[in-house]
Formats: structure tokens, sequence, C-alpha cells
């Protein structure tokens, strides 16, 4: 079967609009007269992204967050989102379309419209656009760090980790690392206030190190990401314990929705933010745990095949 990447890389062979950025950013970046609009698109599938027994108002706030994330990205303030969606069992749309008028009034984002269709029993896979527009140009891409910049992430991450195996085993889906899974919030104030001073900016779905990775491919340079600067929750460790292992791991999972931003390493950063590594030389990513070298892992982030 394709990979997630190796499709796209078809798709960016035709992709060429200025505004698709080469398929290589969060989101499409269309200039219109004076304004700019940025506009993205990412799916849910049952089983892939939800279970099937998960809470539909969940899965919607969820199918909400991981967009708003992607304007946040961008330093954009969203305006609206258009719906795709598989009708199922009518309890469960019912309460998605409950859940989903929650999330949108909580972000204060309109729906404009959308699509709906049946299932005919199968697995369920949801689709959201969100437009927003861009507060800040130029916007923000992947591609601007620079050598010597340092690299930041807000909030702390692995606790969508910590929260799904919580979920899977069983547990209540209540606390902190069950909400972090259930409900990532979107970082849209801060991207907004970040958004005029980094030189690059993403927001990490896949994982820290897959999505660094990414940036430093953009950017055509290197970053090296320290393992031991890794912000982990006090409930994370408490759960997972605080080891390289562990470290590893909250750095490779993913669903974490917070920002990655590069800045000058003189930058007098506006938001709470932990700085992880630097921006370098050459290629490709470099880790540490303190002063030693660490192999890369077999797996850097998740990846749809
Ligand atoms: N099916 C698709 N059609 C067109 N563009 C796509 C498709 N899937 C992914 N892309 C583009 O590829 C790039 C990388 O996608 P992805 O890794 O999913 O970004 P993100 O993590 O920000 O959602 C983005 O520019 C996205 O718009
Ligand atoms: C049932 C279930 N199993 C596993 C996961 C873990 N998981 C699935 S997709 C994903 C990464 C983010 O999803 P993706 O579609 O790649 O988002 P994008 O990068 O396009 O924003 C993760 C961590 C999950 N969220 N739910
Ligand atoms: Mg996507």
């Amino acid at each position: 079967m394709t990979t997630e990447s190796a499709f796209i890389n078809i798709l960016r062979g035709f992709a060429k609009d200025p505004a698709a950025r080469g398929l290589l950013d969060d989101a499409a970046v269309v200039e219109i007269g004076d304004s700019c609009l940025i506009i993205t698109h990412d799916m849910m599938a049952e089983d892939v992204h939800f279970k099937s027994n998960a809470n539909p108002a969940d899965v919607a706030w969820k199918l909400v967050a991981s967009n708003l994330s992607d304007l946040a990205a961008k330093g954009a303030s969203p305006i609206g989102v258009l719906l795709g969606f598989m009708l199922g069992d009518d309890d469960w749309d019912r309460a998605f379309a409950a859940g989903l008028e929650k999330v949108l009034g909580h972000y204060g984002v309109a729906l404009l419209g959308g699509d709906t269709v049946s299932n005919r029993g199968d697995k369920r896979a949801l689709g959201l656009t969100a437009l927003g527009i861009a507060a800040n140009r130029p916007v923000p891409s992947r591609a601007g760090a620079q050598v010597g910049d340092i690299l930041y992430v807000t909030g702390t991450l692995g606790d969508a980790l910590a929260g799904f195996e919580l979920i899977d085993a069983g547990f209540d889906e209540v606390g902190p690392l069950a909400d972090a899974f259930n409900r990532p919030q979107a970082r849209l104030a801060e991207g907004q206030k970040l958004a005029p001073f980094v030189h690059a900016m993403m927001d990490i779905s896949d994982g820290l190190l897959i999505d660094a990775e990414r940036m430093a491919t953009a950017s055509r340079l290197g970053i090296e990401i320290d393992l031991a600067c890794i912000p982990l929750s006090p409930a994370y460790v408490s759960y997972r314990t605080d080891s390289l292992e562990s470290r590893m791991q909250a750095a490779s999972w993913g669903d974490d929705y917070e920002l990655l931003f590069c800045a000058p390493a003189d930058a007098r950063l506006n938001v709470d933010a932990t700085a992880v590594g630097r921006v370098i030389a050459g290629g490709g990513l470099t880790l540490r745990n303190g002063d030693e070298l660490v192999k890369l892992p077999p797996t850097l982030g998740y990846q749809h095949h």
C-alpha cells in the first residue's frame, strides 16, 4: 500500500500554485487583495484516530481542535469550518452534532457548510476544512529556520500518548491525560503572538521528532534536539516515569497539537514555551540526551500506511 509520504510526494508533482506552499506546510496560504486566507483540512478515521466506542462529542472536539491547530501554527484567527460527515448510528450522529456545536462555541468559530454521506455500515471517516485569516504577514512557514535559532515547544509532550494508553486499558476517561488525548487545545492565542517574530512554525501532530525533521528538511538545515529538555507534565512522569525511553516515546507518538517554532537566540519570548534544541548547519535530525549523542529511533513519529 502507498504510504502517506509517498502519496503526498506524487501530489507535490502537480500542486504548483504558490498558495499550496509545495504541500510542505500546515495549511494553504491564499493571498486575496489585502487579505490572506489560511485554509487547512484534516480527517479523522474510526480505529485510526478514535476508537469505535469513543464519546462522539470528544471526536467532534478533536476534529475541530486538530484543524484549528494548523491555523494556530500559521498565526491565523479562525473564521469558519466546513464538515465532511458520514452518517451511522443515529444516537452517535446526534451526540456528534451536539459536541460540534459546543466546540465551535468554545472557539467562537462558525459552521459554514459541508457534506453528508452514508457510511453503509463501514467504519467512519470524518473531514473538516478550517478557514482563517492570517493576523501577521509574512505568514510563518516550516521553511524559515536559520542556523543559530533556538527550537521551542509550547506546553508538554506525551500526555496524549499516556491518555490513550489509560483509555485503551479501560481506565476512567477522566483526568488531564485522557483530556489531552480527547480534547486537545488549539494554541491559537500563542500562534498569533508568536507569528511576528518566529523564523519557522508548525504544529506537532505526528510527534516532535518527525515534525522537527520536516521543519529541518523544509528549511534545508539541521535540527538538534536534546531529549533531556523535552517538557513532560507531572501526570505523564507519574504514570510513565522519567526515563530516556519514556522521553523518546513522548517525542515520537504524536497527537500533541503543541506549537513547534524556531526563534533567534536573543528573542524574548512572549508566550510560555520550552527550548528543546537548536538549528544547525547540515541537514536532518540529531538527538542528544544532555552531553551524550543518542541514535535516532527506527520511527520518528506517526505515519499513515
Ligand atoms: N490528500 C491530499 N491532497 C492534497 N494535499 C494533501 C493531501 N494530504 C496531505 N496534503 C498536504 O501535504 C502536506 C502535509 O500534510 P500533513 O502532514 O497532513 O500536514 P498537517 O500535519 O499539518 O496536517 C500539507 O500541505 C497538506 O495540505
Ligand atoms: C484509536 C487510535 N489509535 C491510535 C492513535 C494515534 N494516532 C493516530 S493518528 C496520529 C497522528 C496524527 O494524525 P494525522 O492524521 O497524521 O494528523 P495530521 O498530521 O495530518 O495533522 C496518532 C498519534 C489514535 N489517535 N487513536
Ligand atoms: Mg494533515
